[in-house]
């Protein structure tokens, strides 16, 4: 998995994304979330795996420990790059999400590393109170966790850059901090409540980002690409 930003794949079918893909000619990291892969099924894996994409699989797992390990087991077999699960599921859950990737894992085949979404980059403090009445502030329950997550043993979260400097203090530099919400400085904000730019990624412990709509919905998507990549990269 190189450190090129992961493209969202946000379309409504496989044909769409891989029209949108055509100009990348395999060279890119890119995102299948759930709108792709629920319509699509593990065939898109497959496609965008031969066409030369590293692919990180957004499904966000959440559910009883028994149900998400052999779900993982399952997700393993398709040799993505990253897969990921709700921290909100617990520490039992997430270490049951790594047992089930484990073993699921083709012999002689490099395992996925698994992240879990922390506090979704759509939440901000006042709806996170709100919403599921915790009454600590959003970085101390980004942080938390981030901390359960790495006591799961698992790879890493998905954050927002504005808790990815406190997350490398508590968890460490090769702690995977994947970061969507990331927009350019005139961006509109769309649905997301914790945004920052490329270059403000780079300088405060993003390990990776997630870019969709600032991509996805360019005039000049190759163009807006090679932009967040130079920022992101500092080039
Ligand atoms: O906390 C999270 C977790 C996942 N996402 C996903 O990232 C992209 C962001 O898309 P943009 O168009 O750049 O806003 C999208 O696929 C989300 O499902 C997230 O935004 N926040």
């Amino acid at each position: 998995m190189t450190d090129s930003p992961f493209i969202a794949l946000d379309f409504p079918t496989g044909e769409e994304a891989l029209r949108f893909l055509q100009p990348f000619e395999g060279k890119a990291n890119v995102k299948v979330g759930m709108e792709l892969f629920y319509k699509e099924g593990p065939a898109i894996l497959r496609e965008l795996k031969a066409r030369g994409y590293g692919i990180f699989l957004d499904l966000k797992l959440h559910d009883i420990p028994n149900t998400v390990k052999s779900a993982m087991k399952i997700l393993a077999q398709y040799e993505v790059e990253l897969v990921n699960v709700h921290a909100a599921g617990g520490v039992r859950m997430m270490e049951a999400a790594l047992e089930g990737l484990e073993e699921g894992t083709p012999a002689g085949k490099t395992r996925p590393r698994i992240i879990a979404v922390t506090q979704l980059t759509s939440t901000d403090e006042a709806s996170m109170r709100a919403d599921q009445l915790i009454e600590q502030s959003l970085e101390q329950s980004v942080v938390h966790y981030a901390k359960k997550a790495q006591e799961a043993g698992l790879d890493g979260v998905v954050c927002s850059v504005l808790e990815a400097k406190m997350i490398e203090e508590a968890c460490g530099k090769d702690f995977l901090k994947v970061t969507p919400g990331i927009r350019m400085a005139s961006g509109e904000t769309h649905d997301q409540k914790r945004v920052a730019t490329p270059q403000f990624a780079r300088e405060n412990g993003s390990t990776h980002i997630v870019v969709g709509r600032a991509i996805t919905q360019a005039a000049d998507a190759v163009k807006a690409h090679a932009e967040v990549n130079a920022l992101w990269k500092g080039q």
